[in-house]
């Protein structure tokens, strides 16, 4: 059994990043970098003008030689009392020290344009200010969202090296379950078919099938593990336990697979596992008791997916946590939040079978044994 942080930092580590491969800018949303990302050109790439006006040389009035329109540099320069009217984004040309902007600009009658003099570099953004050429902009095991896809265009770049998103097979166990309607006598709706494979895509992974494999005869499990093709994780539910039906822990054993982590010191979930069953390939066991699943795939499959993917584990953010919790002796109990920024309050409803808190919460506070109302705990927030 180890600690509930430890158990993230040993999900974390324990997987080599996947191989990178190239992809074009728009295959590349929601992956994460593999190398740094460095400017192709300088940024901006020539002296640009920022505001609608004339570029000027010297003092006016200027006499205007040419209109210079983006996209369409002018190659005359410009001397002494001279000006081009100018747009925003066009190349500021040669011999110009700034820009006077339209509003603040005068036409006289004979044609020339007067004004302020503005100070020298005013309204120009020169070439490279922002970047030079060969600047590494964000490092190796960035996420690629919108801002980065923007800024690598910007850089020059087509494609982007990326680690691919982790496969993940998802096998649920028990025979109690129902997959459709209101469960009839004694059985139950499975709810974690539907919720893994959007907290997969919320982690960054994709899933690859859904199976479910009825808890008899003995020997299905083993199986199924073996006919998940492709994944680089398993992801088992419903099998933890000691129980007679419980075999995902023989079945690894049986099968010589490595574990990295047996249970867990928190509440709920600790029956969770991790374990590698052949070079690059995990297994992932999760309780069957929803939440205590959800509170296990943020714990384990979490982290194993960064890790996989060749992301750091961030720090979590700590923030005073409000409400009733039972802390635990020796134990972090995990609890949905609502997170409004300066504090965060417990939702209700987080027993383990019950999901209600963390379906309306935005985070999970992980409440060490000596927490009190009002006392900071670390979060783990949920993408969005
Ligand atoms: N003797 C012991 N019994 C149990 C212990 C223990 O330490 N000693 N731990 C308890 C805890 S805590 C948990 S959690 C469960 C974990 O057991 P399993 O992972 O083997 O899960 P199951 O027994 O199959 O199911 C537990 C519970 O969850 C329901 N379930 C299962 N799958 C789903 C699903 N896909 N959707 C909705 N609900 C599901 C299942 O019907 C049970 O009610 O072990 C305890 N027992
Ligand atoms: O730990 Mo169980 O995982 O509470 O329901």
């Amino acid at each position: 059994m180890v600690s509930w942080a430890r158990a993230r930092v040993l999900a974390h580590g324990a997987a080599r990043p996947l191989p990178a491969r190239t992809v074009p800018l728009r295959d590349a949303a929601g992956l994460t970098l593999a190398d740094a990302l460095p400017t192709l050109r300088p940024l901006p790439g020539f002296d640009t003008a920022a505001m609608d006006g004339y570029a000027v040389s010297g003092t006016g009035p200027w006499r205007v030689r040419a209109a210079v329109r983006a996209g369409a540099p002018w190659a005359g320069v410009l001397g002494a009392a001279e000006c081009v009217e100018i747009s925003t984004g066009a190349e500021v040309p040669a011999g110009a020290m700034a820009v006077l902007p339209l509003e603040s600009a005068v036409t006289t009658d004979d044609g020339l344009v007067s004004g302020p003099v503005p100070p020298p570099g005013r309204h120009v953004r020169r070439t490279g200010e922002d970047a030079p050429a060969g600047r590494r902009l964000a490092p190796a095991g960035t996420g690629i969202g919108p801002a980065l896809l923007g800024l690598a265009a910007s850089c020059g770049h087509d494609t982007l090296p990326v680690r691919p998103r982790p496969r993940v097979g998802v096998l649920v166990t028990g025979d109690e379950l129902d997959h459709a309607g209101v469960p009839g006598p004694g059985r139950v709706r499975d709810a974690l078919g539907p919720l893994l494979p959007a907290l997969v895509a919320e982690l960054g992974g994709e899933t690859e099938e859904v199976r479910y494999v009825p808890d008899r005869p003995h020997g299905r499990l083993a199986g199924a593990v073996r006919a998940v093709r492709g994944a680089d994780v398993v992801v088992v539910t419903g099998s933890t336990s000691v129980g007679a039906t419980d075999q995902l822990r023989r079945l690894l054993a049986d099968a010589g697979a490595r574990m990295l982590v047996d249970t867990v010191a928190c509440r709920p979930g600790h029956p969770m596992l991790l374990a590698e069953l052949a070079p690059d390939r995990w297994v992932v066991g999760l309780p069957g008791n929803p939440y205590a699943a959800l509170v296990a795939a943020r714990t384990l499959l979490g982290p194993l997916i960064a890790g996989l993917s060749g992301r750091a584990l961030g720090p979590l953010p700590h923030v005073p946590v409000h409400g009733r919790a039972r802390p635990a002796p020796g134990l972090t109990r995990l609890v949905p939040v609502a997170w409004d920024g300066p504090r965060a309050t417990i939702a209700d409803g987080h027993r383990a079978a019950f999901l209600q808190g963390a379906a309306v919460g935005d985070a999970l506070a992980a409440i060490p044994p000596d927490w009190t109302d009002g006392a900071p705990a670390p979060l783990v927030l949920t993408a969005g």
